[in-house]
């Protein structure tokens, strides 16, 4: 029996999950990567010291399985979306650290690369900080020389799907979902923009070339020799594959740090009105590709964190659950958490966090209830989007990620959307989805369907609210949401 091994490489770790035939782990290893901060609002990573935590994390997960790479039939990647890297074509050698998605030093050269609505148009995407053409160009601006060195040839630039499968095959690509979230790629011809390249004055040489996300991108060499690289999508876009949302209509939410809500919408973009992004859903090759409409929701499973680590109310995240089921509702209490502004639908910088509805009556465990009770509106405020932008209705949502472990959350979270919400059983979504997408390029997998038959509920909530009572709520949530704008 041959297996199939998933790369993700998320924001706080690399993760190495090995699966087999049908769908389910075998083996998997973590390692986590430093943080570095080295101003306010300016995230940083070491791209080198991410791919020696790749490699590592691999080697342990093949070991734990007592396997070699001869028993692999394909690795497959999924990353941390926008984050940037530049380096040397010849060296292999980072020229800058990897400037993090949640780097905001490019607010202020935003408005210089033109109209916001040309780029909404373009690439479906607002002009903003979170993506990865502002960052390359802030490193031309600022790495002394660069500009002259990329014209020539001299260096590449790319997100970490390209930055693995440059280190693993030697080969400068990169899949079609990572592209479509530079702001430099057209969302209808699949191919970088020329205006919008000029526009940002980007130096098309460094520029890698744009490939289907299921696809043989090469072999790899070094530990995983021979093993074809056969799939790459961004970890959200991993995690809708993964939930096999291979209809018109599917969606799910993953619940991390932030949460992310992808809708299938097809083989058409839907360039949304309600503050959502249009985005590639995933592109098997040979085939047209498959769009989606994103909820990104900046703070979830961090405001959790927060409550652990700042407010010390709880010691660790799955306390939460016990602490805001002591009390029968949020006593009339409401947390925001635009720590950094608002992401979707508002797309607010200017908005901070609120704690509203405060009285004497209000305990650790109400502010525990209001925090989980947050995580769940801000994604009703997303459906609600994406239901006006689709026109589809949303029937149901698949969810996964740390906090769909929290049952309270989920209850409340069917309750407030109006729809059942379903966990699988493989709760590494987005590693799976990886794992699928390489497993169908080299024919392991026959197609979708067969994808499809292999996803397994573990768990269902079904909505049981009052829905005058939903309305209430829904009323109140919104007016301390407006408590939170024009703030900063
Ligand atoms: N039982 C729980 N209830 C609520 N939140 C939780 C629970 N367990 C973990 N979390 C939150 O989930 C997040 C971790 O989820 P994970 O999917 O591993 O995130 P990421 O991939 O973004 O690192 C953390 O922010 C943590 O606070
Ligand atoms: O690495 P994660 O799971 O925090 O995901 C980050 C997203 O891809 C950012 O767009």
């Amino acid at each position: 029996m041959r297996y199939i091994a998933a790369i993700d490489q998320g924001t706080t770790s690399s993760r190495c999950i090995i699966f087999d035939h049908h769908g389910a782990v075998v083996s998997s290893s973590n390692r986590e990567h430093r943080q570095i901060f080295p101003r306010p609002g300016w995230v940083e990573h070491d791209p080198e010291e991410i791919w020696a935590n790749v490699k590592t994390v691999v080697r342990h997960a093949l070991d734990e399985a007592g396997l070699t790479r001869a028993d692999l039939a394909a690795v497959g990647i999924t990353n941390q979306r926008e984050t940037t890297v530049v380096w040397d074509r010849r060296t292999g050698r980072p020229v800058h650290n990897a400037i993090v998605w949640q780097d905001t030093r490019t607010d202020t050269m935003l408005p210089s690369f033109g109209h916001p609505d040309v780029f909404r148009e373009k690439t479906g995407l607002p002009l903003a900080t979170y993506f990865a053409g502002p960052k390359l160009r802030w490193l031309l601006d600022n790495v002394p020389g660069l500009r002259e060195r990329a014209e020539a040839g001299e260096v590449l630039f790319g997100t970490i799907d390209t930055w693995l499968i440059w280190n693993l095959t030697g080969r400068h690509l990169t899949d079609v979902t990572n592209a479509s979230r530079t702001l430099l790629m057209n969302l209808r011809s699949l191919a970088w923009d020329d205006e919008i390249i000029e526009a940002m004055g980007i130096p098309r040489a460094m520029l890698p070339e744009i490939r289907a996300s299921v696809e043989v991108y090469g072999e790899a060499t070094g530990d995983l020799a021979g093993v074809p690289v056969a799939a790459a999508f961004g970890d959200q876009q991993a995690a809708l594959f993964g939930q096999t949302c291979f209809a018109v209509g599917d969606a799910k939410c993953t619940y991390g740090t932030g949460s992310f809500l992808l809708l299938n919408t097809g083989t058409r973009p839907v360039v949304s009105q309600h503050g959502l992004l249009t985005t590639v859903g995933y592109k098997i090759s040979g085939q047209q590709a498959v769009y989606a409409l994103e909820g990104a929701i900046a703070v979830t499973g961090s405001l959790i964190q927060w409550l652990r680590d700042n407010l010390g109310i709880i010691d660790s995240a799955d306390e939460i659950e016990a602490l805001a089921a002591s009390v029968e509702d949020n006593g009339g209490c409401y947390l925001v958490p635009a720590f950094a502004g608002l992401f979707a639908p508002h797309w607010r910088t200017d908005a901070r966090g609120v704690l509203a509805g405060l009285t004497g009556y209000i305990t650790k465990a109400h502010i525990a209830r209001a925090a989980l009770e947050a995580s769940a509106w801000q994604t009703r405020e997303v459906v609600d989007a994406m239901n006006a932008d689709s026109k589809v209705d949303l029937t149901g949502l698949r969810v996964d990620g740390g906090m769909t472990a929290n049952g309270l959350l989920m209850q409340f979270l069917a309750d407030v959307l109006d729809v059942p919400v379903v966990r699988p059983v493989v709760s590494e979504t987005t590693s799976l989805g990886a794992a699928y997408g390489a497993g169908l390029a080299v024919g392991y997998w026959p197609d979708l369907a067969t994808l499809k038959a292999q996803w397994q509920a573990s768990a269902q909530w079904s909505p049981a609210m009052d829905p005058a009572l939903r309305d209430r709520e829904l009323a109140q949530w919104r007016k301390a949401v407006q408590r939170t704008l024009d703030w900063a």
